[in-house]
């Protein structure tokens, strides 16, 4: 097991790449993807049965887990890892884009965000500092820097100065962090779909040094077409051998998309939140199971799916569950989708390590169905 955190590349086939991030807690293959445990939980699954799912690395968060259960109880109580069961690699986000996404009466300023609780209305201020402190209170493994991430779209000015107030926090954020052996610190690039932008946060950033560096700033609205535009070029700004992580992103295709462009790293809560919400991701497309069609369809979700929900349910099952509200509806389709994604992330790392990336994604195209299946 190793103390420090590092990163090494194994193969690449165009701009795809595959790797491991080696951490004190585990080993993370790439490219990853990271399930979202925001509130020290992968909604509807067990820790268990996450690994089950092929995770080798889950998402917590600062602005949830400040606002309760407070970092400063789950340090009293061991850490997160410890918190919540889960003794792999955890990265935290570091909570700027919670608070512009949830939190009430925000006030921004140089220092950092004043807001009030969505939960509460309790007042709370996050800066780079106290964004360091939550995420080394809660034991995180990779921690991501205090930013702030502009919606999409806007002026080029706009985005200058929330990329520039970003950078400035970057640096704050480095300083706080200090040297902690075994645990990283992530840079953010901001700069919105301006290039010359996204040049300049990438510079700032390579100059003042981290571990890895995320794609930040994208999956704001601003479509597939733009976010690609925007990966045709900003991934290969930021530094070769560190882990590339491009953050809120996506459905499949986006993912596919993602990787071919270089991306290392990707956390959605969409196969979580789509599960409880009846939608169930395949090869083939999207099963929305509240369809009469299948009410009563003997077959399961994906027959070539090893899953709990695939190898002992079938979608009749599953939509009545659903309609039903039965809380194994969350908890089948959920482990379905997370076990999907992580079969795709698998099959794109035997790909890009066989030289085969271009076949496996003509492929993964021509089995998608347009619309429900
Ligand atoms: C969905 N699109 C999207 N999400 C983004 C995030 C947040 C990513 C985190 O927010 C949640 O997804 C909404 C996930 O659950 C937790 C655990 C909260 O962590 C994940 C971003 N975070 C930071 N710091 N900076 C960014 O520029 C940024 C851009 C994003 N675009």
């Amino acid at each position: 097991m190793t103390e420090r955190f590092s990163f090494s590349l194994h193969a690449t086939d165009g701009r795809a790449r595959t790797g491991t991030i080696s951490t004190p807690r585990g080993e993370i293959r790439t490219p990853a993807f990271m399930p979202v445990g925001t509130a020290a939980t992968v909604k509807a699954m067990l820790p268990e049965s996450v690994r089950a799912t092929g995770a080798d690395v889950l998402l917590g968060n600062t602005y949830h887990l400040m606002l309760r259960p407070t970092a400063e109880r789950i340090a009293r109580l061991g850490g997160l890892h410890a918190f919540m069961n889960w003794e792999r690699p955890i990265l935290t986000d570091s909570g700027g884009f919670q608070v512009m996404s949830l939190a009430e009466l925000r006030k921004l300023t140089e220092e950092g965000v004043t807001f009030r609780s969505h939960i509460d209305g309790s007042r709370h201020m996050l800066t780079p500092e106290r964004s360091m402190e939550i995420q080394q209170l809660l034991g995180s493994d990779i921690v991501m820097c205090f930013d702030e991430c502009p919606a999409l779209p806007a002026e080029h000015d706009r985005i200058a100065e929330s990329m520039r107030l970003s950078m400035r926090w970057a640096q704050r954020s480095r300083d706080a962090f200090g040297d902690r052996p075994g645990h990283a610190l992530f840079g953010i690039q901001q700069g919105g779909d301006k290039e010359d932008l996204r040049g300049e946060s990438a510079e700032a950033l390579r100059a003042i040094g981290f571990d890895g560096y995320a794609v930040g700033g994208l999956a704001v609205g601003e479509g597939q077409e733009v976010m690609f535009r925007v990966l045709d070029y900003a991934p290969d700004m930021l530094p070769e051998d560190k882990p590339r992580y491009l953050m809120g992103v996506g459905k499949p295709d986006d993912i596919v998309g993602a990787v071919k462009r270089g991306i290392d790293m990707m956390d959605c809560v969409l196969p979580s939140r789509s599960g409880r919400t009846g939608q169930a991701f395949t090869r083939r497309g999207v099963v929305n199971i509240k369809n009469a069609r299948h009410q009563e369809d003997p077959r399961p979700l994906d027959e070539h799916c090893s899953c709990p929900a695939c190898r002992s349910y079938s979608r009749a099952y599953l939509h009545h569950v659903f309609r039903s509200q039965e809380i194994i509806s969350s908890m089948l389709l959920t482990w379905h989708n997370l076990h999907y994604f992580q079969e795709l992330m698998q099959g794109m790392r035997d790909a890009i390590a066989a030289g085969r990336f271009a076949d496996w994604e003509t492929d993964f195209h021509a089995q998608r169905a347009e619309g429900d299946i």
